[in-house]
């Protein structure tokens, strides 16, 4: 079993770095933590970088996650190629690109780009935000599947994640007490298909979703609550048509409730998206 313990990184290549790093700062509100080689990384909270721009391709998407041990991160390493997954050892420039001590890179059965990385870097110094949007840390994204059913085996059954909730035939994995840290639309292609923040409270979305509006970033969902996690979110779109979400309130599925706990399925209807009535303008979220 490939025991993830925490989603960690994701990082975008981006023709226009100048365009990505101002939408990073002066729109989402994350501090730049350095820029090196053509690339420009930024905190969220206490890690060194949760969010990494390079100049590249677009399309190109990749997430990380935490493993704990170096026989744990070999371990995955061997499960997933005995599966004839390809992994790839990163280099010593690879993990200090990265800020990281070791890591290992495969595709998910999608395609998706995914990085398992040991001991990834803290940051010594408290988060400073380029602006006050009350974000308190990265926390999930979601991650395009060309077949939900596949792909939630794969998390599910080669890697530690757990089913919370499903609507349609998208599942909502958590790898911690957090409902979800991965989860799963269905769509034509691979990539990150949003990413997502936590904010302090409701006061910050709403302040985000006036913010924004004056700003001319265009709305995409929201505000609304997700019946599924209970949060309360806002989409909205971000560098090169990449989506990006605040949340606040997402529940929790304590140690002792997860054996026992029975995964909702919500109906492919826009009420399972959002219980206020909100119509979601994201591809993968349309009923
Ligand atoms: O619309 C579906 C999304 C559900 C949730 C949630 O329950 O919080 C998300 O955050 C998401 O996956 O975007
Ligand atoms: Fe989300």
């Amino acid at each position: 079993m490939i025991n993830l313990h925490d989603i960690r990184y994701v990082r975008l290549g981006t023709a226009n770095l100048d365009d990505a790093r101002r939408y990073a700062t002066q729109i989402l509100g994350l501090q730049v933590a350095r820029e090196a080689n053509g690339a420009v990384y930024f905190r969220s909270d206490s890690r060194d970088h949760t969010l990494c721009y390079y100049e590249g391709d677009p399309r190109e998407t990749t997430t990380a996650f935490e493993v704990t041990s170096s026989d744990e991160l070999e371990h995955a390493a061997v499960l997933l190629e005995r599966n004839a997954f390809s992994v790839v050892h990163g280099s010593r420039e690879d993990a200090e690109v990265r800020h990281v001590n070791e890591l290992i890179r495969f595709k998910d059965p999608s395609g998706n780009n995914i990085e398992l990385v040991l001991r990834p870097h803290a940051s010594g110094s408290r988060y400073f935000p380029s602006r006050d949007a009350g974000i308190t840390g990265f926390s999930h994204i979601g991650l395009r599947t060309t077949d939900a059913r596949r792909d939630e085996d794969f998390w599910t059954r080669l890697a530690n994640a757990r089913v919370s909730d499903r609507i349609g035939e998208a599942p909502l994995l958590r790898i911690d007490e957090v409902h979800h840290k991965i989860a799963l639309f269905p769509s034509s292609h691979a990539g990150v298909q949003h990413i997502n923040h936590q904010v302090e409270s409701i006061d910050d979305l709403m302040r985000a979703y006036y913010f924004l509006r004056e700003r001319n970033i265009k709305i995409l969902f929201g505000p609304g609550r997700h019946p599924t996690s209970g949060a309360v979110f806002l989409y909205f779109e971000g560098p090169d048509g990449m989506t990006y979400e605040y949340s606040t309130g997402v529940s929790h599925i304590r140690a002792e409730d997860d054996s026992s706990h029975q995964p909702r399925q919500f109906p492919g209807v826009s009420s399972s998206y959002c219980a206020w009535g909100s119509k979601p303008d994201i591809p993968e979220f349309k009923a």
